[in-house]
């Protein structure tokens, strides 16, 4: 970094002049309040939007209210050079005129500080990058792109950056950060797709996904603001713990209007998850055929009418006869209706041949009469004999339990096995007895929508999606139906039996087909000799996939020994940064007596309930509920122990991986297991040590 004083000097008071105006633009939102709106509901839709933009407008002094700086070339105005600089940060800062002293990194205007290349600088013609302590600007670098008269500054790669690199190598403490300040041109492209486009994004593991979704996410409630927070975006992740895991990221982007919940949560209004199953059944569960099952279910529902609708009125009785009421039910079917509409629709169908008789009579009718007929107990009678309501669960209740039922909706699409293996074993006794699990919420859910269509969000960040049963993704699919998608994933790492192996599936059975995916190559998690001993199960659990290319500078420290647990850890645990001891799950109760033994702390991830569990768009209003001294998350500890089914997604400074044949044989089946065994290789930032007893995995081959 250069050791220009004054410079340095100058930028620091413009920092401090910046976060001044933000505290002015603070003070003047908290002055006004929601008394001046002029009745009771505007005044709470104000109040809202002021509580948001005081969220977007407070100074954690720790974070640098600007990251980078660029010189563009001015069209009139700027300075005598014929230039004008935009400092780029979270959030937009403007001067009492309103001229903007810091602009948000969303902006267009700031695009050319994550893209230029000195080849393509995109009309600007420096960059700078700061280097922030706690808060405190500590210095500058700067990367000329070209010249102020249009001309590129040469071909060549972007300059090397320190403040870039350090950023990379920072140890890893606490919940997932923001990377705003470094997002990679790559990265950049992606999180500013159009709205409209569904995208996948296919990745090794550490090459910022789940990153380049948040930002995304954020990236679009700025550019499209009043859409997004009303229809709403949703991001989905694997468990509860990822959430937590990520939880701040969007909220440290100024962004608060985004529900973050894990698939159960999402179709988990339906019943809750009261058991768990055999691989072999959730997989056909989760089967796309199962769509076609439940359509027939459904419909089967619907009578071809056999008698007359007889409806007395007055002292007359008018009469549907049967054949006409088929005809109405003929005509509803072939609208394509939702089933539940349909029944609207087949009482009002009735309902006008009742009333063209009356008008023929000569009676004369308002207009209030279709609709009044419609709601009479004889039309509705008729109606639901013959278009009865259903219940979901009464309904998937009769499918599970009823093999004369489901093979009538089945056929053709299941086989006789596969219905022998739907069906319950012990059918409860009713649906409200019965013991739900995952892949039947997700049924109940595509019931729902077969009955009535389901709302649908603006956008939906869907992270860990390889691992997403076909019915699942019809359940996002569906609540993205007139809204896109952002798919986050890496096939390598899919661990459930119902795992995509191709991303074009993953497009269909959300009903996007024109999806498109993109690849991030660059790992910025995993060091490079780290990466080498992962991807030798490449081969066999993905063999079309790369490794990521490594962008760290350190190749990482690799350690593979037989010592034990307790003479292994003291000396990870002095380490600086964060540190995941990832064991098989069968073995977290003995390992928590090991450390327990050896006088360590530490927190067990996936045992943390609470404040994580809410969807950030709840409001948090009792801040003082919480003890001050309570971690706010597992992710607080500095010591963590990983079941290994809960450690996709995240990462730790320092990994110590205990028993990695067990974690293999943990799965119920070789390639999964070794899925698995991938995913745990792959968290680790700076240093990984794997702990066996003599039984590598074979396929990790020779190690010495
Ligand atoms: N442009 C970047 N600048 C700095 N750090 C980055 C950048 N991109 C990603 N990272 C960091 O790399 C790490 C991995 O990112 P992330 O968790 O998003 O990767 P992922 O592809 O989702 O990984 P996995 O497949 O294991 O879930 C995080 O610490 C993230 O902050």
């Amino acid at each position: 970094m250069p050791a220009d004083v004054p410079e340095l000097t100058r930028e620091r008071e413009f920092l401090t002049e910046a976060r001044a105006q933000l505290g002015r633009m603070r003070e003047r939102v908290a002055a006004l309040d929601g008394r001046y709106a002029g009745d009771r509901v505007s005044a709470d839709v104000l109040e809202a939007t002021l509580a948001r933009r005081m969220e977007q407008l407070t100074d954690d002094p720790e974070i640098p209210l600007f990251f980078g700086r660029i010189t563009a070339r001015s069209e009139g105005g700027g300075s005598s050079d014929g230039t004008e600089t935009f400092h780029i940060g979270r959030r937009h800062v403007s001067d009492p005129d309103g001229e903007p002293m810091v602009v948000d990194w969303r902006a267009p205007v700031s695009t050319p500080f994550y893209r230029a290349t000195p080849k393509e600088p995109m009309g600007i013609t420096a960059r700078r990058r700061y280097g922030f302590a706690r808060g405190h600007l500590t210095g500058f670098e700067d990367e000329p792109l070209g010249s102020a008269d249009g001309d590129a500054a040469g071909p060549g790669a972007p300059a090397r950056s320190e403040i870039l690199e350090a950023e990379i190598e920072r140890p890893r403490t606490g919940p997932m950060r923001d990377i705003v300040a470094t997002i990679q041109p790559e990265q950049d492209v992606i999180v500013r797709m159009p709205l409209e486009r569904t995208l996948v994004v296919q990745g090794a593991p550490g090459t910022g996904k789940t990153a380049v979704g948040l930002h995304r996410a954020a990236y679009l409630l700025y550019a499209h603001r009043e859409q997004l927070t009303r229809r709403g975006v949703l991001v989905v992740g694997p468990n509860k713990s990822f959430l937590r895991y990520i939880r701040d990221v969007l909220p440290a982007l100024g962004e608060i209007h985004a529900r973050q919940a894990t698939i159960e949560e999402v179709v988990g209004t339906h019943a809750p998850v009261r058991a768990t199953e055999p691989a072999d059944v959730a997989t056909l569960k989760g089967d796309g055929r199962m769509a076609e099952v439940l359509r027939a279910a459904v419909w089967s529902h619907v009578r071809m009418p056999q008698d007359t609708l007889v409806l007395p009125r007055g002292s007359r009785r008018w009469r549907v006869p049967a054949y006409e009421a088929r005809e109405a039910v003929e005509q509803v079917r072939a609208r394509d209706v939702r089933y539940a509409l349909g029944a609207a629709q087949l009482r009002h169908a009735l309902a006008h041949r009742v009333l063209v008789q009356i008008e023929e009579s000569g009676d004369a009718l308002d207009d209030t009469a279709w609709d009044a007929l419609a709601r009479t107990k004889p039309v509705r009678d008729y109606a639901a004999a013959v278009w009865p309501a259903v219940e979901p669960r009464r309904l998937l209740f009769r499918l599970l339990s009823e093999p004369g039922f489901l093979a009538e909706c089945a056929a053709g699409v299941l086989s006789d096995a596969e219905q022998r293996l739907l069906a319950w074993d012990r059918p409860p006794r009713s649906p409200g007895a019965a013991r739900w699990t995952t892949a039947d919420l997700v049924l109940l859910d595509e019931v729902a929508d077969l009955l009535d269509r389901a709302e649908s969000v603006a956008h939906i960040v869907v992270d860990e999606a390889q691992d997403l049963s076909a019915m699942m993704l019809r359940a996002l699919g569906r609540r993205a139906a007139t809204g896109s998608l952002t798919v986050l994933g890496d096939l390598a790492q899919a661990t459930t039996p119902w795992a995509a192996d191709d991303w074009a599936d993953v497009l269909g059975h959300l009903a996007k087909p024109d999806g498109h995916v993109e690849q991030l190559t660059a790992g910025f998690r995993v060091p490079a000799d780290v990466i080498e001993l992962a991807a030798r199960l490449l081969p066999r659990i993905a063999p079309g996939l790369e490794p990521p290319t490594a962008v760290r500078r350190a190749r990482g420290q690799l350690v593979l020994t037989e010592a034990p647990l307790a003479d292994v850890l003291p000396d990870v645990v002095r380490r600086e940064g964060s540190v995941g001891l990832i064991v098989p799950d069968a073995a977290v109760a003995e390992v928590r007596t090991v450390l327990a033994g050896a006088g360590l702390t530490f927190a067990v991830v996936g045992e943390t309930d609470g404040p994580g569990d809410q969807p950030i768009d709840q409001p948090d209003d009792q801040p003082g509920d919480q003890p001050d001294e309570e971690p706010r998350t597992e992710f607080d500890a500095h010591l963590e122990l990983v079941p290994a089914s809960l450690a996709k997604g995240l990462e730790f400074d320092h990994v110590v991986l205990h028993d990695p044949a067990g974690i293999v044989a943990a799965e119920p089946d070789r390639a999964t297991g070794l899925r698995r065994l991938y995913v745990c290789l792959t968290r680790a930032v700076t240093s990984l040590v794997v702990r066996h007893d003599g039984d590598l995995p074979p396929e990790l081959g020779r190690t010495d």
